[in-house]
């Protein structure tokens, strides 16, 4: 939770953690776009997920999805499952999660992925145009789909996968983008993705670790500008690998 907002702060959105299913009638009008996020999955917080995605739903407003350890425990399946049949705008995981609710059995011990990002892109499109959402999923390469179009991103270093809720953190910045471009959540994706990398990139050349580099993003993504962005984007359309 701590990453995941100060991302969010650091891109300039602005964060709130809300919980509870009694402050979701009131809090989701608030709010320009809505993540839900299974991190830390009990059943108090479950029934706020499932308000919370309703209630994004009869505003029309974006709401995504992270199934972290998606196929992690039978509880955690169904429950995924039930949200990701709710139509989120974007499903957005790591290759293991998303190849597990696609129906592959899943290998991953927990909330790391043991597949390639590239090994799962024809899962992506399934689920994509199963459910109808935006899919993306993150790794050595991240792709975004919607089951048929497909933008491939290749920003980031490799230590970004030893900092936890890296992934929670590139999932929200994706809602921040697409609560500004609504009209177009693959593009959005592929950006936020793009971003996170290239801020990532930036920091990795001071970093010293896991620890350092942590620190270093959330001081590049707050102080990259345009031309950084620009200059070290790495991200086409098309499924070619
Ligand atoms: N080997 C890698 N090279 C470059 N970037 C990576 C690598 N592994 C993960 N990332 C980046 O780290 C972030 C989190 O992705 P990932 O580790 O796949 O998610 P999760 O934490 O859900 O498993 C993404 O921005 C992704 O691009
Ligand atoms: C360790 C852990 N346990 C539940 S959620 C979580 C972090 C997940 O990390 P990420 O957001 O990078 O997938
Ligand atoms: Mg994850």
């Amino acid at each position: 939770m701590d990453i995941m907002a100060n991302v969010l702060l650091a891109a300039g959105a602005s964060p709130a953690m809300v919980h509870f299913k009694e402050e979701v009638p009131e809090f989701t009008p608030k709010a320009a776009a809505v993540v839900v996020n299974v991190g830390t999955l009990n059943t108090d917080f479950l029934e706020g997920m499932l308000a919370a995605a309703e209630a994004a739903t009869a505003l029309s407003k974006p709401w995504v999805l992270d199934p972290i350890a998606m196929g992690g425990t039978e509880f955690r399946s169904q429950h995924i499952l039930r949200l990701a049949r709710m139509k989120p705008t974007l499903i957005r995981g790591n290759a293991s999660d998303i190849m597990a609710l696609n129906g592959a059995q899943s290998s991953s011990k927990g909330v790391d992925s043991t597949a390639k990002s590239d090994d799962a892109l024809d899962s992506a499109k399934s689920v994509a145009a199963k459910i109808g959402s935006i899919v993306g999923i993150t790794g050595a390469t991240d792709w975004v789909t919607d089951g048929s179009r497909c933008m491939k991103v290749q920003n980031g270093v490799a230590l970004m996968s030893k900092i936890t809720a890296t992934g929670s953190s590139v999932t929200a910045l994706a809602a921040a983008f697409i609560a500004v471009r609504p009209d177009d959540p693959l593009l959005a994706t592929a950006c936020a993705l793009c971003a996170f990398g290239v801020a990532a990139e930036l920091a990795s050349t001071s970093a010293q670790g896991p620890a350092s580099l942590r620190v270093g993003l959330l001081d590049a993504l707050h102080y990259a500008t345009q031309d950084d962005m620009l200059a070290l984007a790495k991200i086409s359309a098309g499924d070619d690998h």
